[in-house]
């Protein structure tokens, strides 16, 4: 990746809002109503027996015609058109491992994003398959022999709108067999990631699905480096469970008109299922990941009770913080590091405990500092106050054994420097870390650490903070530079999304942010109300 430069001549690893651009409806096209995506007699409609789509209601007449053609490709195909579903990874920026434990967290979503294709088969393919490129996992199930019978006995069976707070050990119990024959031919260590991928996907999709499910590819793609502590998990469950709630028709929007109680209302359905998946990947999440990922921007959030929904608490005006993210390329695994704490705070419980209640109490004073009228990310003061906050923090999260070596070299190049303030973000035990720069500091000194971070194996990346979050490409039709633009936009199918090269190139084919800032096609829940 790059290095930018923004005005201020710091590096620019991470920065929030450049990118955050939750729809304000201006380029909204997918024109939702009560029961999902809803035609509109006037638009590019595309009829079929499951649902009806609408894709534009754009009036100039080079649109229109562009859209008729597309509608008149479409109507010799009796299924749904492919679809996108994108979502955001995150960075916390305080009280990672305490919000496990019902303390408060801030996180902030981030320009690395999630893709997900989901490709309709036709009637008679009775199938649904995952393909995961990035892991290296594909596997196909018949939907006709999956345990529905189990999943849908009265005492069992849930709708899209019940609140699940923790998986039912017989429904775990009966998908079993599905993933036992998952990649077979794979190392023991490779093979339990991808029984991971298919159980929590087969759950999710027998609570919220019916036997007369189409069948479908689900295809993922991801910008954000894997298991590096910027919730690639979390985006894997929106991305899943937003793709079944929109095929199942029970969501409304995203729409231009569609108020921000509403909108809020999708979310939070969106944020519920992805919950559920992200509990059968770590066991016990806090759901700090799923919920900035699916909301965006920046977030308060606590979790006290865990039989109840968590308080959300969006920071709407997070400041621009100018942050420097480095991946260790150190894996790690969140459920060990989690369970780490557990373990220490089991054998040491006043200990952690009050460690715990220090780590809130640095989230909660960050909180005040960084929302104060008038903090100015420019004065050194009031940027040092959040600065020492975090070498604090990370302190304590030394503390309950979550660094890692190579983090801490980090902190050391930081420190010998004078550039800033360091501490891990995520799970630790490896992933990544956050520094906050100081403003002013020489361009010497950055370009040296810079090149020190790359020659010992470090990987720098450049993202923003505080960006959107799911979004939804309906149908998955892009404006990409080529000819068929004049025809309403290239047609993402399954063979461009695969052959994509590398992050950069899946960026450019259906990124978000596109090459040059918002891209239209994509559409946002927008859950922000003008009265905050
Ligand atoms: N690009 C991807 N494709 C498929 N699965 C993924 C991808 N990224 C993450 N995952 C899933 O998420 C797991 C990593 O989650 P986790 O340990 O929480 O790391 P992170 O800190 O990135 O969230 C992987 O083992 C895999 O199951
Ligand atoms: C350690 C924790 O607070 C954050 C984990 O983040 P990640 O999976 O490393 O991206 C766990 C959680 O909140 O569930």
């Amino acid at each position: 990746m790059t290095t930018q430069r923004p005005a201020n001549g710091v590096p620019n690893g991470l920065t929030n809002g450049h990118n955050g651009h939750f729809s304000n409806g201006h380029n909204g096209h997918a024109n939702g109503h009560q029961n999902g995506f809803h035609s509109d007699s006037d638009s590019a409609s595309v009829h079929s027996s499951d649902a009806s789509l609408s894709t534009s209601d754009d009036a100039s007449t080079t649109n229109r015609q562009a859209s008729l053609r597309r509608r008149n490709r479409k109507k010799s195909s009796p299924m749904l058109p492919a679809f996108m579903v994108s979502a955001p990874g995150k960075v916390i920026v305080f009280g990672e491992h305490a919000v496990v434990h019902g303390k408060a967290a801030i996180a902030a979503a981030i320009s690395l994003r999630s893709y997900l294709l989901v490709t309709t088969l036709s009637k008679s393919k009775r199938t649904v398959t995952l393909t995961f490129p990035d892991i290296d996992f594909n596997h196909t199930w018949n939907i006709d022999e999956l345990p529905w019978s189990t999943f849908h006995h009265p005492s069992k069976k849930k709708s899209y709108t019940s609140v699940v707070t923790e998986l039912d050990p017989d429904l775990v119990a009966a998908i079993k067999p599905f993933i036992a024959d998952v990649s077979p031919d794979k190392p023991a260590n490779v093979r339990k990631v991808h029984q991971n991928s298919a159980g929590s996907f087969l759950y999710v999709f027998l609570s919220l699905g019916n036997p007369s499910f189409p069948g479908c590819i689900y295809t993922l793609r991801s910008t954000i480096p894997i298991g590096a502590g910027l919730g690639s998990s979390a985006t894997i469950a929106v991305c899943l469970s937003t793709a079944l709630l929109l095929q199942l028709r029970a969501l409304s929007g995203p729409h231009p008109d569609q108020p921000a109680d509403e909108a809020r209302k999708q979310i939070e359905r969106i944020n519920s299922w992805a919950y559920v998946y992200e509990m059968f990947i770590h066991g016990n999440p806090s759901g700090v990941d799923n919920t900035v990922s699916t909301q965006g921007k920046a977030v308060v959030f606590q979790r006290t009770d865990y039989g109840k929904p968590p308080t959300v608490r969006p920071l709407w005006d997070f400041p621009e913080l100018p942050l420097l993210l480095v991946d260790t390329r150190v894996p790690k695994s969140t459920a060990a590091e989690v369970a780490k704490v557990a373990d220490l705070r089991n054998r040491h419980p006043k200990i952690i405990s009050s460690l715990l209640d220090s780590i809130h109490k640095v989230t909660e004073t960050s909180v005040d500092i960084l929302t104060e009228p008038g903090f100015d990310t420019r004065d050194e003061t009031a940027l040092g106050r959040v600065g020492e906050l975090m070498t604090l923090n990370h302190g304590m999260l030394v503390s309950l054994g979550v660094s890692h070596p190579r983090l801490e070299r980090v902190r050391e190049l930081v420190d010998h420097e004078g550039i800033g303030w360091t501490k891990l973000t995520g799970a630790g035990g490896g992933g990544c870390c956050i520094t906050l720069l100081r403003p002013g500091v020489e361009r010497e000194k950055l370009d040296k650490l810079e090149r020190r971070l790359d020659e010992e194996g470090f990987q720098k990346f450049e993202t923003t903070l505080g960006g959107g979050g799911v979004g939804v490409l309906w149908p998955a039709v892009l404006k990409n530079g080529t000819e068929e633009d004049s025809e309403g936009g290239m047609e993402i199918d399954l063979e461009k999304f695969l052959h994509a090269e590398g992050t950069e190139g899946v960026e450019k084919l259906v990124g978000v942010h596109g090459g040059a800032g918002e891209r239209e096609g994509w559409k946002f829940w927008t859950v922000e109300s003008d009265q905050h």
